[in-house]
């Protein structure tokens, strides 16, 4: 909970005013039973006054308690709700600012890890469970304790032994709640770790909702459902039979505690050691304790809640990437020689190695292509280059320098990529293509669209650029969501491109257009390509053969032919048609 000191912390002044507001708000009608004791036993009954003194006192006592509830009671209420509620709220508001802020400094070995659900459930679930931890804890339990507190040491003044009973069977009650508490902490934890399970699942269906009904596996998706719902069910049952066990005890203690003192209570009026004012005045006292003890007791499952989602968001902001920038990081300036690849070996877990002691240099300004089998380790050399991962073993090194050594957003901001599933917002095309360069004006977005063969299609739709594209840019075809990416590229003009199966969507004509484009480009940039389809990549300066994590040819398009080798087995199969331009079927 240190680490949640901060957040309070900032918003101290609120919370002071909201303390204020709350002292009044509470302690003011817990004058009401002295003004009634003194009613019953000082006016009433006094013999001293006359009928009409009486009636002036009353009229008066009504007058000051009118003026107190109207003139501070209820603006001060209105202070407790607002300051509160708005400390709280921006407690929530920095919490989720710094969960969204986290998200983005996680490297794709979490994102591998874990599901977006589960991630979106620390942003939605548990800070909104939070915010019950806080309505109970900074709103409710510290004033309803004070309120106990100032109820039990004036019931103190009226008759301690009285008072001794009450605290008694109210210390019982508190004791009960606390012993289970603890069973109750532990099935919160339980269930709120399912619950990002659940929603992790939820999230996956609906993004793969076209694909369940292409495989008509909606009944499967249906029955894990129930499944799932069936786990959590057991949990949350568990939990509620805590709950009503807890509160079905503390209830029925707190319904009989004002019985058992006021027929004590009697006893002593009885003996004339307490008079009848007293007594009515302890009976109203003893009632305004329950409502303290029950909110206490009724504030555990917020509060046992709200601390076990607290514990979860704070695990999640302590999350270390393994990727980061080291504290002397460098700003890569430009990439002015070369990348090297320098005997590296990569590994995703402690299973066999993907890349196997490759080395290879890639010059400033040149072509250079992966090609091979599917599963030999071809993006997995271009994630180690935009250092998605670190390698295992020997290094990467861009100008002679180890890319660990820079800065992670000065390299990427080097590089400009394009895959064959590219991530396209729910915005504009326009704000799509933006995204590579801010500042950049609709003639430059209109130019960069042109070069990848984007702006025909972009220009027939009926408003354009400003089209927006749906989720993901699920209003678009493939072919269009690689051109739409591909501007992207060309608008940032990076000294590095990457392009991972960038042109695989494209039919024929457009691929050739497209290719064109990348050359011309690429002519001036180091280009890093991977392609099944060969066709796309004999302009290349230098192709390497990928199997097994491991080069087996290299060479130019013509070279690699003249060895009569894997690359030129492959290249005819292609062209006589005998396959498509994936190569995971033809290996
Ligand atoms: N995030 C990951 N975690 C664990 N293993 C992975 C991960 N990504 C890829 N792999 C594994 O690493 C190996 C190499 O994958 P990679 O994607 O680099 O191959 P590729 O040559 O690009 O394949 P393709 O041509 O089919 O795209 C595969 O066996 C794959 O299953």
């Amino acid at each position: 909970m240190r680490t949640f000191l901060p957040y309070v912390k900032n918003e101290m002044k609120l919370y002071i005013l909201g303390f204020v507001g709350s002292l009044f708000r509470f302690l003011i009608p817990l004058a009401v039973p002295l003004v009634m004791k003194y009613i019953f036993d000082d006016l009433l009954q006094n013999g001293a006054f006359s009928s009409s003194e009486k009636m002036g006192q009353l009229l008066y006592l009504a007058l000051v308690m009118a003026a107190v509830f109207l003139v501070i009671r209820a603006p001060m209420e209105y202070v407790r709700q607002y300051c509160l509620h708005k400390a709280n709220n921006n407690i929530i508001k920095n919490l989720r600012k710094d969960v969204f802020a986290k998200i983005h400094t996680l490297d794709a070995k979490y994102f591998a890890d874990h599901k977006s659900g589960e991630i979106g459930t620390r942003f939605f679930d548990d800070i909104e469970k939070a915010r019950g931890y806080m309505t109970a804890v900074f709103s409710n339990i510290w004033i309803e304790t004070i309120v106990l507190v100032f109820v039990v040491g004036v019931m103190a003044t009226l008759n301690l032994k009285l008072t001794l009973l009450a605290v008694l069977l109210v210390g019982f009650q508190f004791l009960l709640a606390h012993l289970l508490s603890k069973k109750f902490k532990k099935s919160t934890a339980a269930m709120m770790k399912y619950r990002s399970v659940l929603s992790g699942f939820v999230f996956e269906k609906i993004q793969g909702a076209f694909i369940s009904k292409l495989f008509a596996s909606e009944q499967r998706d249906k029955q894990e459902l129930d499944r799932h719902l069936e786990q959590y069910e057991q949990l949350t049952d568990k939990q509620a039979k805590l709950n009503a066990v807890t509160l079905s005890c503390v209830n029925v203690l707190s319904d009989i505690t004002p019985f058992i003192v006021v027929l004590t209570g009697s006893l002593f009026v009885i003996h004339d050691s307490l008079t009848l004012g007293s007594l009515i005045a302890f009976f109203a006292y003893v009632d305004k304790m329950r409502s303290p003890v029950t909110a206490l007791v009724q504030a555990f499952p917020a509060v046992t809640e709200g601390s076990v989602a607290l514990q979860r968001i704070f695990d999640f902001l302590r999350i270390q990437a393994e990727i980061q920038d080291k504290a002397d990081a460098v700003e890569l300036k430009s990439l002015s020689k070369s990348i090297r690849f320098d005997r590296v070996s990569f590994a995703y877990s402690d299973s066999d190695s993907v890349i196997k002691k490759l080395s290879v240099t890639l010059e400033k300004g040149k072509t250079y292509a992966f090609v091979g089998e599917s599963g030999g380790g071809k993006s997995t050399i271009l994630q180690l280059l935009m250092r998605m991962y670190d390698a295992t073993q020997g290094s990467v090194l861009i100008d002679d320098v180890n890319i660990k050594d820079y800065s992670l957003s000065s390299l990427r901001n080097h590089m400009g990529i394009v895959t064959q599933d590219n991530f396209l917002y729910s915005s504009s095309i326009k704000d799509n293509i933006r995204m590579a360069k801010l500042d950049a004006t609709d003639e430059e977005i209109i130019a960069a669209a042109k070069k990848a063969f984007a702006h025909d299609f972009i220009s027939q739709l009926p408003i354009g650029y400003d089209t927006e594209i749906g989720e993901r840019g699920i209003k678009l075809s493939g072919g269009q969501k690689q051109r739409v990416a591909l501007a992207r590229v060309f608008l940032k003009n990076p000294s590095l491109i990457i392009l991972d199966e960038a042109t695989s969507a494209l039919d024929n004509e457009s691929e050739k257009l497209v290719q064109e484009s990348i050359q011309q480009i690429g002519k001036e940039k180091t280009v890093v390509m991977i392609a099944h389809r060969l066709s796309t990549v004999v302009h290349a300066d230098k192709i390497f053969v990928i199997k097994s994590g491991e080069i087996i040819e290299q060479g130019s398009h013509n070279e690699l032919l003249k060895q009569n080798g894997y690359y030129q087995e492959l290249f005819s199969r292609q062209r006589a048609g005998s396959i498509t331009y994936e190569v995971s079927r033809a290996s």
